[in-house]
């Protein structure tokens, strides 16, 4: 990896806090600036740090800095860059540009009964295809779309974030298997999971979904077919809860989940508990109200159980942008759309807190404290077969 000047100057004597952004199951996202090149704090950025101490999420970890380097060599405007990272004994840290909008999950819910407008849908969709397709055409299958990894950039455009969860497959390698038995049960690889924001003390909103995790070992024996078994419970694809091999049908399955969720307010398939959620997934089709529109024919052609016959399968993002949800929309000039839906307000880059005084090997250290329930014996079978 190049070391930018920027990079070179990355560490954790010349960084200062200015807040905690978010805690996820791998890591701890601080909102950041360097005390040598901006020391009065113009220009913050993202610093995602994950410790070390966990096989699992310095894995997990290396493999999303590799993901983001390989971004910076082809980016895209919907996608984050790498600006820099850095690793002392304990930690490992990367930096990415800051998005103050923070994400749609959190929009959703200020909305009126926490659904979106079909105009701010369709917007929204069309940035995250092309994302997507992006994404895709680089051999990268996502796997973890949902609205708390869409970010609001300061332009109101969004930014996909969170990639410890993809992984790379070729184009030509999804061979359609036959449908298999499967009797197993699914709940003993998904021992519940505590948030790690409850842990840190963060109030986020969050729903009621799962931390992502992994099931089975990824096999890349082929060199071309996950095999594993990653995700949130409630935007799993029946493919990814049979446990079949998958590809990047599953994100197109996944856009379909959100633009339900955006529209209604609720995803699809959400059950009693998870084993309701996936049998519902497996077997139930999704409930449209009102009159059939061309969002809710969008919604169900992404919704086909059979990864063959779900709408992208063929020919990718083309398909999905020729639907007649997104009739007349300029692809092209999305990026140049100055009147999105939402615009963060300025107040939202909040850099009051300058001195937040916020150590980031204290913090780590605390949250360390406190046992993840990602160490703990009751994940075994998930952890150490990934
Ligand atoms: N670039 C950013 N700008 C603003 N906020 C961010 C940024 N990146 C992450 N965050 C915040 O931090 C949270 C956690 O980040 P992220 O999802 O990357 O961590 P994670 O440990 O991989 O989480 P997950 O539990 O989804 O695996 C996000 O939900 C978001 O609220």
């Amino acid at each position: 990896m190049e070391a930018t000047p920027l990079q070179q100057e990355l560490h954790l004597h010349n960084l200062r806090v200015i807040k905690v952004l978010g805690n996820g199951a791998m890591g701890t996202v601080f909102l950041v600036h360097n005390l040598i090149s901006d020391p009065s704090a113009h220009s913050p950025f993202a610093l995602k740090v994950v410790h070390k101490s966990s096989l699992h999420s310095d894995r997990r970890a290396r493999w999303e800095i590799s993901v983001l380097n390989t971004l910076n060599h082809k980016p895209h405007p919907f996608l984050p860059f790498l600006i820099g990272s850095f690793e002392t004994q304990q930690l490992l840290a990367w930096a990415i540009p800051f998005c103050p909008g923070r994400d749609l999950n959190v929009l959703r819910h200020r909305q009126a009964d926490h659904a979106f407008s079909p105009a701010a849908i369709r917007f929204y969709l069309a940035e995250i295809v092309c994302a997507l397709q992006h994404l895709h055409s680089m051999g990268i299958v996502y796997r973890d779309l949902k609205p708390e990894n869409i970010l609001i950039q300061q332009s109101g455009h969004v930014t996909l974030t969170d990639f410890d969860l993809s992984r790379t497959l070729t184009p030509k390698s999804f061979q359609p298997e036959e449908p298999k038995k499967h009797n197993r049960n699914l709940s003993r690889f998904f021992p519940t999971v505590v948030s790690d924001q409850k842990r840190a003390g963060i109030t986020k909103i969050k729903s009621a979904r799962v931390t992502p995790l992994t099931r089975r070992k990824t096999s890349f024996a082929d060199g071309e077919r996950s095999n594993s078994f990653v995700g949130t419970e409630e935007y799993l694809s029946p493919e990814m809860v049979r446990g079949d091999g998958h590809e990047f049908a599953v994100d197109w399955w996944a856009v379909g989940i959100l633009a339900y969720e955006m529209l209604y307010g609720t995803t699809p398939f959400r059950g009693k508990n998870r084993n309701d959620t996936f049998g519902r997934i497996l077997m139930m089709q999704p409930k449209f109200t009102g009159k059939p529109t061309p969002l809710t024919d969008l919604i169900g052609k992404l919704l086909e159980k059979e990864p063959t016959r779900r709408l992208g399968y063929r020919s990718g993002a083309c398909e999905i942008k020729e639907h007649p949800f997104f009739l007349g929309l300029q692809w092209k000039l999305l990026t140049q759309v100055v009147r999105t839906p939402f615009i963060p307000s300025k107040d939202n880059v909040e850099l009051t807190a300058k001195t937040s005084g916020i150590n980031i090997e204290e913090y780590l250290e605390k949250l360390r404290e406190t046992p993840s329930p990602l160490d703990s014996s009751s994940c075994t079978i998930s952890l150490t077969e990934f």
